[in-house]
């Protein structure tokens, strides 16, 4: 993947500006968490981010975007819909494919959900929609995952799981995450948002807690 230029990058809600100017950029390989107080401009930064790489990006959004009606297994398929021919995917919906189920499933099951396969994701609980809409990221194998609190509905060792596939399945990446031993654990660089603007951007290894806590 080719390294993400952002500049001069600003947001605004009715005419007032809650983020920026910002740039920043991100070198292939690195996974970086946008750490901050709660409406300080992560997801923001993050809906941005997406709309300049979309093309080459998955998305985790925070609201989830998946569809409440259909099973957890379309839900992940969905994720690949552009990579294939509109047959195929209709087959798909009608008819799961054993090449897709086989896939599928053994991600699935190291998220714990694979008994949730063929159910609506209408029938979830919030966590387990909440690793339906990671898998669908993971099973999209983009060139670069941007995540919006993925792990917020999970507790301890489910969360480390998800961050764990997430370091696997991806070389590069963007994590909002309200979590700073998350953060400090999977990801090599913070950038702290404090207003709308970057008030930290370092290199992990050179980061404590110590030097986050003060963004909150
Ligand atoms: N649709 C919207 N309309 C108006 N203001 C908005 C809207 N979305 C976000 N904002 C404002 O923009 C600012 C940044 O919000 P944003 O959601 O990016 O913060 P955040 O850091 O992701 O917060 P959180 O951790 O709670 O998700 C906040 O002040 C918020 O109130």
């Amino acid at each position: 993947m080719d390294a993400v230029h952002l500049r001069n990058l600003t947001a605004a809600y009715g005419g007032q500006q809650v983020l920026g100017p910002i740039s920043l950029d991100i070198r292939p390989g690195e996974h970086i968490a946008l750490v901050g107080r709660s409406g300080a401009g992560k997801s923001t930064l993050l809906n941005l981010l997406y709309e300049q790489v979309r093309d080459r990006a998955a998305l985790v959004p925070q609201e989830q975007g998946l569809v409440q009606s259909l099973s957890v297994f379309h839900n992940v398929y969905m994720g690949r819909l552009s990579a294939n021919p509109r047959w195929y995917n209709i087959l798909n919906l009608v008819w799961p494919r054993r090449r897709e189920l086989e896939e599928i499933s053994p991600l699935l099951e190291r998220l714990g959900i694979v008994d949730k396969l063929r159910k609506p994701v209408e029938a979830l609980s919030g966590g387990q929609k909440q690793r339906t809409a990671v898998a669908r990221a993971l099973y999209q194998k983009a060139a670069i995952l941007l995540a919006d609190e993925p792990v917020s509905a999970l507790d301890g060792p489910l969360a480390h799981v998800v961050m764990g596939l997430i370091s696997e399945a991806y070389a590069t990446s963007v994590i909002a995450l309200h979590d700073i031993d998350l953060a400090l654990r999977y990801c090599d660089r913070i950038v702290g948002i404090r207003d709308g603007q970057i008030a930290l951007d370092d290199a992990t290894r050179r980061l404590s807690p110590a030097d986050i806590l003060p963004l909150y």
